[in-house]
């Protein structure tokens, strides 16, 4: 077959983030299992679909833009830290989707993991069949496969939804940012009466009280009730809340900082001595699902409790583990330039940025609340955003960006006149 014109393709953004969005709704899980048959049907329903949206690529042009897609996504499962270039063009925009994708089509890996080899060597011929040190499928079937993008190491960790459901989750702080990952976790399995959360007054505990979450002036109580304890004060008070409650602390616990700058060296000498720490960085997002969260675990962490907490924060987002030097850049405006500049790999860089975007569009579109209103909840005093968007504003984004909108729109107006003046010649 003479297939020059399925290789030669120019594939828009709008038109390849279209084509994977139908594929995902498609029901991958089910279709693309290495079957013919079952495939070209689903091929042939995408490329009805896409006609319908304006787009007509032929079946084998979809194939084979699968194909392409499929072999970027291997590539950066295989080199997760400095993955090689691949043949999509921008691939990081896709990447997200393609893990929705991919990783739902063998939610348990004993079989899952199988039938994906076997697609590979059917279906990409580039030299993707060659992967040898993927890691074995776990004897385990209750582990699935995530840390795909950056983690450290690619990783099978426990997603036990009975396991979410029996945690005791407890919150230092009542503020913003734990109100927001206590939405993203409850929307998963853990059950608002397996959770409590500390403040000292109870101006902020209202919100919680309405998810069904018990609240309490205790944080020694949230401590003792708790297996995973996310300390959300701010950073200035991490020290008084750690001393007040670190006798409570045991080896049960799990003790997550999300106190911007604070470091795990401060945390565990703040701690009992083998306490296991995680220093997570989320952001505001979780509260809608679509969080851009980072964390690096302690000297006592073992990769499970890393397991476990991304098995918890799931539903809050994108979820990676770095080592702590990404913390504090994740913590900087995540602009993907700069936080490869600050020397986070690029993958990572452009996930998070390009996450950290869409989250922030959907918290503003959902929550209806003014901008400035959504800045206000993200900027700690003194904090990191607030530096960011000194510089931001030192540098005049927002004139460049209103003189942007109104260079375009003069744009717009001169060529709608040469338009007119050359219809009436
Ligand atoms: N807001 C955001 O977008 C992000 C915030 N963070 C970090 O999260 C932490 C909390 O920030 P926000 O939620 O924005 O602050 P916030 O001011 O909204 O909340 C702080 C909460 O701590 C409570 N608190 C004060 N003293 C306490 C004490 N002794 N014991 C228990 N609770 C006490 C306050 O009552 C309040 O409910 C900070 O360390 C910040 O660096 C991290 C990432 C993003
Ligand atoms: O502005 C701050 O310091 C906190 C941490 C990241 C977002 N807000």
């Amino acid at each position: 077959m003479d297939d020059s014109g399925i290789k030669k393709q120019n594939w828009d953004v709008k038109e390849t983030e279209l084509f994977l969005e139908i594929l995902k709704e498609l029901d991958m899980k089910k279709c693309l299992d290495g079957r013919k048959v079952r495939n070209n049907k689903l091929f042939k329903v995408a490329h009805r679909r896409m006609t319908v949206a304006g787009y007509h690529r032929s079946v084998d042009q979809l194939k084979f833009r699968w194909k392409l897609l499929k072999s970027a996504y291997y590539k950066c499962k295989r080199e997760p830290n400095s993955p090689a270039p691949t043949k999509i063009q921008g691939w990081w925009r896709y990447e997200k989707t393609m893990i929705a994708i991919m990783e739902s089509r063998h939610p348990l890996v004993g079989a899952g993991v199988n039938s994906d080899r076997n697609d590979e060597v059917t279906e990409d011929s580039d030299g993707e069949a060659s992967m040898l040190h993927w890691p074995q499928p776990c004897p385990d079937n209750s582990t699935q496969n995530l840390g795909l993008i950056v983690g450290v190491m690619p990783c099978r960790i426990k997603m036990d939804p009975e396991m979410d459901a029996q945690l005791k989750i407890g919150f230092i702080g009542a503020g913003n940012m734990a109100f927001g990952i206590a939405k993203g976790i409850l929307s998963g399995n853990v059950l608002p009466v397996n959770v409590k959360v500390s403040a000292p007054s109870s101006r902020n505990l209202g919100r919680f009280q309405e998810l069904g979450i018990a609240v309490t002036h205790s944080n020694i109580e949230v401590v003792c009730g708790s297996d995973v304890v996310f300390v959300a004060v701010k950073p200035h008070l991490v020290p008084l809340v750690l001393n007040e409650v670190s006798l409570h602390v045991t080896d049960r616990h799990i003790i997550v900082s999300v106190a911007a700058g604070v470091t795990l060296a401060t945390l565990e000498e703040l701690l009992p001595e083998n306490s296991v720490a995680i220093r997570l960085m989320p952001n505001l997002p979780c509260l809608v699902q679509e969080g851009a969260l980072l964390f690096a675990r302690g000297s006592h962490a073992k990769q499970e409790d890393g397991a476990l907490l991304r098995s918890l924060l799931h539903r809050c987002g994108l979820v990676e583990e770095g080592p702590e030097a990404w913390i504090d850049i994740h913590t900087g405006l995540t602009l993907a330039e700069g936080a490869v500049k600050m020397g986070m790999p690029s993958a990572l860089a452009h996930s998070i940025a390009s996450q950290t975007v869409l989250g922030a569009g959907r918290v503003l579109r959902e929550s209806g609340k003014h901008p400035a209103q959504l800045r206000s909840e993200v900027c700690t005093p003194g904090g990191t955003t607030i530096h960011g968007l000194h510089t931001l504003e030192q540098g005049g984004v927002r004139a460049a960006t209103m003189s942007a909108v109104e260079s375009a729109t003069e744009r717009a107006r001169e060529l709608g006149r040469k338009s007119a003046a050359g219809s009436r010649k």
